[in-house]
């Protein structure tokens, strides 16, 4: 792939042991260990990809989901692109833990602005039996979310990986595009008051 490919900052968030780390090892390597060991802090990998007809080098920050590698991870946040919040759908909590992850990114990426921010939800371990999460649960949580894109994943064989992470770089192209077609409001200088107030001072 040429020089010219844009470097994406993705950041994989979740639960400890929703299969963050096997996401990214299947995506990057198509590999998957299934002896793997719990992230400490965190680790990245890239992978170019060419999303309609651009290319891109993503680089992915793999984090360590267990409470007690909080203050490791949350200093990685900052300067992301794009966000993938990931649970397992056989483990209900690590789906009611999805808003805390959000809340968490937008805080220690200083993000203000969640809504138009390009997050992917990954159900993972759909090929476990047991599942405690139905899609419609999912889908309802990713409406109320600012619409994020929701996939149901399998580390293990590898159903819908490629397909989520690209989603996050159309997200981001698509998220960006809105922000070019909106007018600025917040940004707009009303010339006439800017003169006004200008006359009238010393
Ligand atoms: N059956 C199945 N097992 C998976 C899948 N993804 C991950 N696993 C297994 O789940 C366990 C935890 O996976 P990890 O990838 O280490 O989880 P993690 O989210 O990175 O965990 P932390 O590093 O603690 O945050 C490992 O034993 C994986 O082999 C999957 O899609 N299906």
């Amino acid at each position: 792939m040429s020089g010219k490919s844009k470097l994406l900052k993705v950041v994989l968030l979740g639960d400890g042991g929703v299969g963050k780390s096997s996401l990214m090892n299947r995506f990057v390597s198509n590999k998957f260990d299934a002896q793997s060991f719990h992230t400490i802090g965190v680790e990245f990998l890239n992978k170019d990809v060419s999303v309609d007809d651009e290319t891109y080098t993503m680089q992915i920050w793999d984090t360590a989901g267990q409470e007690r590698f909080k203050s490791l991870r949350t200093p990685f946040y900052r300067g992301a692109d794009c966000c993938l919040l990931t649970f397992a759908v056989d483990n209900l909590q690590s789906f009611r833990n999805l808003s805390m992850w959000r809340k968490e990114f937008l805080y220690y990426a200083d993000i203000q602005d969640g809504v138009n921010f390009p997050f992917v939800v990954l159900g993972n371990k759909i090929d476990v039996e047991g599942r405690q999460v139905t899609s419609e649960e999912a889908r309802s949580w990713c409406a109320q979310a600012g619409n994020a894109p929701y996939f149901e994943t399998s580390a293990k064989d590898a159903t819908n990986v490629d397909m989520a992470f690209l989603a996050a770089v159309r997200r981001l192209r698509e998220v960006e595009d809105q922000m070019d077609v909106r007018p600025a409001h917040g940004n707009t200088v009303d010339l006439s008051k800017a003169a006004k107030s200008k006359s009238s001072c010393c």
